[in-house]
């Protein structure tokens, strides 16, 4: 029967141990042999402890390489959401620049800046496809009488219910914005004087039949209207004084109506 390894060692061991068998001529070159097997057993344990050593610590370097990895890559991702929130944060910014510099603040509508881009523009197409625009200027009546009677918050409140009523009553393509105080322009592209005369009596209109509740009391309003359609080789602005003419008219003429400049 085969010896287990460790069996045949311990044989070997004893029988060396013994001095029984020191008279064999096997006796020497098995010592011999012997010693050379331990040496190599031990060197082999040596190696393969290093080698254990180098393994756990390959181990523990790749362990470390990917958390710094890990870590890293946390970082970025953190680096990342805040660079978004960064981007979504000027791009809100950079919007409400844009409609701080082109709206009006009280009541939201196309401030006299984006007005005058706007009119500059139809010009163009004026000139280049000979397009027709027309103005119209709208003036609140007798408006120092609400803010007098009323305070300015009213009167505030007032201006904000008619550029409500100014901007539900237009067409998609007209654009409504304040002149300034209590006036109003509205620019109605691919209009001449007698189709904005229409829409602008249904503005008039629909201002007049406005109440505002100021505590327990109604408070109407009316507005004044000058209606203008542009002229060949004209600038914008000989265009809205035609149109402030016409206004002015229109106040002459008793306020709450709509005149059209006819020269
Ligand atoms: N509450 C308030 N009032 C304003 C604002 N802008 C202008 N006003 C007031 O509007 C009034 C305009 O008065 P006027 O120019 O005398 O004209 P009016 O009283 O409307 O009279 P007519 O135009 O002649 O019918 C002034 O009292 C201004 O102070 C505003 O933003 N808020």
């Amino acid at each position: 029967m085969k010896a287990s390894k460790e069996g045949l060692e311990v044989q070997i061991q004893t029988l060396l141990d013994s001095g029984e068998h020191e008279d064999s001529p096997l006796s020497a070159p098995l010592r011999e042999l012997w010693t050379a097997h331990q040496d190599l057993a031990r060197r082999i344990d040596r190696i393969s402890h290093i080698s254990d050593g180098f393994q756990s610590l390959a181990k523990q370097r790749e362990q470390s390489l990917t958390e710094r990895l890990n870590k890293q890559l946390r970082q970025l991702e953190k680096v990342a959401r805040i660079s978004d929130r960064y981007q979504n944060m000027m791009r809100d910014l950079n919007e409400a620049l844009r409609e701080a510099s082109t709206h009006d603040a009280l009541t939201g509508l196309a401030n006299r800046r984006l007005l005058v881009e706007k009119l500059k523009k139809e010009v163009e197409r004026y000139a280049r496809y000979q397009r027709p625009f027309s103005i119209a200027m709208l003036d609140v009546d007798h408006f120092k009488g609400i803010n007098d009677r009323y305070g300015h918050e009213v009167g505030d409140g007032a201006l904000i219910e008619i550029a409500r009523v100014l901007d539900a009553e237009i067409r998609e393509n007209d654009l409504c914005g304040r002149w300034g105080g209590e006036e109003f322009l509205i620019l109605l592209p691919e209009t001449g004087d007698q189709a904005a005369g229409l829409v602008m009596e249904r503005v008039r209109n629909a201002v007049e039949r406005l109440t505002i509740r100021v505590q327990d009391e109604s408070v109407y309003m009316t507005v004044s209207i000058g209606v203008a359609e542009h002229r060949k080789e004209s600038s914008y602005s000989d265009t809205i004084s035609r149109a402030d003419h016409a206004l002015l008219v229109a106040k002459r003429g008793g306020r709450n109506q709509l005149s059209t400049a006819t020269d």
